[in-house]
């Protein structure tokens, strides 16, 4: 046997969802500067998910279906009383939430094409009304009921502050959903495709995928960028701070990549946002010590940022709180672990690797009186 650690360039499937050549990313091959400038969240959505972009009635169908199945059951509006709402994390929160969506989903373990088709409607359209309610009701807020006619970004920026956003909020809102929405065979998505695989059902996949996106190698990286400007603190600290870091063996979250090697083709419009952003909310220090700690990291370890770095800086510009950073990645990704759910429900076999066993050879049974 050949072990890989971490799996590292191995193909484990084919897909026609997206993919990522010579540091390109494409959505069913659109690239994604083009989708970047250009489209709707709402349009990628039908993109991942038919493999094609909708017409203008598609379009106006599924903005319809997304907004009539935005707002949650009450039994998962109440879930947020069960437990210390003000000492979770949100993305434990998500997890919870999601899966307790599953239990009040009456075709929750209907396994048809159609029956799955709807569910990821369900899902998709809920998300944002999860990640809002609970950032409300944890400080003491009513949550604030979705709007028919905003879009879907425009939607979870209302409804989380409960004021309707500015278009450059909603402008940057939408770019961010689009870059984060799909990305090949990451570990969340791959965590999606494991867990249907075995026949499981819909939510139980995407709840998975929520547990894997959550760590800070994967899309926790956004929330800990942010921690780490916020005890750098100021632009001149940034030098001896990463340093330091650098000398400690320390990551620097937000830089590097397993695929990417030269670079992530989506941080050049996290980081013009930022730029922009940063300029506007008064702040331009957040926006000025990230792209000192890009100069360094690039400089001393040849690692350019990922995703998650520039981004910190444009949902803290928009007001966000910091924990909902990952929140709204997995709002974004949901979009990619249902594309890539549909699609291994079309095409199954169960996915299991095999491991090479390095425990002890074997050994005999002792009963426990005469162990020791
Ligand atoms: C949406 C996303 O998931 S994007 C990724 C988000 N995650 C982060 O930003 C966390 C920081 N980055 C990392 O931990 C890594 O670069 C990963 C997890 C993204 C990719 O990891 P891998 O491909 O497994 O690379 P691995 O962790 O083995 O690193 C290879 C080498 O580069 C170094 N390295 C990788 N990333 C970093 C970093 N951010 N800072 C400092 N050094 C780093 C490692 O220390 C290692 O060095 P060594 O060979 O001297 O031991
Ligand atoms: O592909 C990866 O390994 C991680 C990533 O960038 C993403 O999920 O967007």
């Amino acid at each position: 046997m050949t072990v890989t650690r971490g799996l590292e360039g191995v193909v484990a499937t084919t897909s026609s969802i997206s993919s990522i050549i010579d540091d390109t990313l494409t959505y069913v091959g659109y690239n994604i500067d083009d989708l970047a400038d250009n489209a709707s969240f709402e349009e990628v959505i039908y993109l991942l998910w038919h493999g094609r972009l909708p017409l203008a009635p598609e379009l106006d169908e599924l903005k319809k279906q997304l907004a009539e199945n935005m707002a949650l059951p009450k039994e998962v509006l109440e879930h947020f009383e069960l437990y210390p709402i003000d000492k979770i994390h949100p993305m434990g929160a998500l997890r919870t939430a999601v899966s307790l969506l599953g239990l009040h989903d009456e075709e929750s373990d209907v396994m048809d094409e159609e029956a799955n088709y709807r569910k990821a409607i369900r899902l998709q359209a809920k998300m944002p009304a999860i990640v809002t309610a609970f950032a409300r009701i944890r400080k003491g807020l009513e949550p604030v009921a979705p709007r028919t006619d905003l879009s879907f970004a425009a939607n979870f920026l209302y409804m989380l502050s409960g004021k309707e956003p500015e278009p450059i909020a909603i402008e940057a809102f939408n770019k961010a959903l689009v870059l984060h929405a799909d990305h090949e065979l990451n570990a969340s998505t791959f965590t999606a495709r494991v867990c249907v695989a075995t026949l499981s059902d819909v939510y139980s996949g995407v709840t998975a995928a929520i547990g894997a996106l959550k760590g800070p190698l994967h899309g926790g990286a956004n929330e800990a960028v942010m921690k780490m400007l916020t005890e750098i603190g100021t632009l001149e600290n940034v030098e001896p701070a990463i340093r330091q870091k650098l000398e400690n063996k320390e990551k620097i979250m937000g830089f590097g990549h397993r695929v990417y090697r030269q670079g992530d083709p989506r941080a050049k419009h996290l980081r013009e946002m930022s730029a922009k952003l940063t300029e506007l909310t008064g702040e331009p220090h957040w926006y000025q010590m990230s792209t000192q700690i890009e100069k360094i990291v690039t400089g001393e370890k040849k690692l350019p940022p990922n995703v998650d770095f520039y981004s910190a800086s444009v949902y803290h510009s928009l007001g966000i709180d910091h924990d909902l950073f990952t929140p709204i990645f997995a709002v974004s990704r949901v979009s990619g672990w249902l594309a890539h759910i549909l699609e291994q429900y079309s095409n199954n076999r169960l996915i299991r690797p095999r491991a090479e066993y390095t425990g002890p050879g074997m050994q005999k049974y002792v009963s426990i009186e005469l162990r020791g």
